[in-house]
């Protein structure tokens, strides 16, 4: 289905705002936007890399609520889909922990991240989602995500990232020491400010901006 030309590049705050004005302005609840995000994200990760095993990496937040989302939605397209969670869905809060839930009650295979001095040893895949961290984290990484983030770019797959790769500042285009780098960044409702300063297409690779759902009259609030 064709779309409305994308939004101008935003910061994350914006972004965070367009989310904020869906949900109290257009009465169109969070979980919507994220089922959207992650259904949009879904069918691009399908259409640019149509065969192969997916590994979707999801952190505690919202980022991680798109990969949970992405799993059930590639699973539906036939793809053999894993997930590595960061943490347990009792620890995650409002709608990553529905997807959550619903990732796992939909028989998907979720591991989770245990605490330990090792590596993180990733199942092998063909291809790689980061739903680690988006617009609500700013590097540098805490905790085991620079791991797992060293660990996804020491494989031989197709990186796609969610919304930011994890490690980015979205706003200033600045990556910590570790960065996931990704092959296509899938970026939800408008392209970050920060994926066109310094060297960010080293990490972003190509930027796709993926509809949310919202109403073209509030893009249209945010474009003028
Ligand atoms: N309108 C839209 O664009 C939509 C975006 N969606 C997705 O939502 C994320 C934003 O989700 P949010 O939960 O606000 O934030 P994140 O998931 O990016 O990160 C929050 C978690 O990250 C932890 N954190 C923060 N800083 C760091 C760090 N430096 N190192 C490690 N971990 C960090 C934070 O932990 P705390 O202990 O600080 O709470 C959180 O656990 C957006 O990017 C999109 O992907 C919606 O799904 C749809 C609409
Ligand atoms: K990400």
């Amino acid at each position: 289905m064709n779309q409305v030309p994308p939004l101008p590049p935003m910061t994350c705050d914006q972004v965070r705002e367009i989310d904020q004005v869906a949900m109290k302005q257009f009465q169109i609840p969070g979980i919507v936007l994220m089922e959207n995000a992650g259904r949009g994200a879904a069918e691009c990760i399908d259409q640019i890399a149509p065969d192969g095993s997916v590994l979707i990496l999801c952190g505690k937040g919202n980022n991680g609520g798109d990969g949970f989302t992405i799993a059930r939605h590639l699973q539906l397209a036939g793809r053999e889909v894993t997930i590595v969670a960061m943490a347990p869905a009792d620890e995650l809060h409002g709608d990553a922990a529905i997807q959550a839930k619903i990732a796992e009650a939909s028989g998907i295979e979720i591991q989770i991240l245990q605490e330990s001095d090792e590596p993180p040893q990733l199942p092998a895949a063909d291809i790689i989602v980061d739903g680690l961290l988006g617009t609500g984290a700013k590097p540098p990484l805490r905790g085991r995500y620079a791991e797992v983030v060293e660990a996804a770019n020491a494989a031989s797959a197709i990186q796609f990232a969610l919304d930011i790769p994890t490690g980015m500042n979205g706003d200033t285009g600045e990556t910590g020491a570790t960065t996931f780098v990704a092959d296509h960044t899938l970026t939800f409702a408008a392209p970050k400010v920060g994926f066109e300063k310094r060297d960010a297409v080293r990490f972003t690779g190509e930027v796709h901006v993926i509809s949310i759902g919202v109403p073209l009259k509030l893009l249209r609030q945010f474009s003028a």
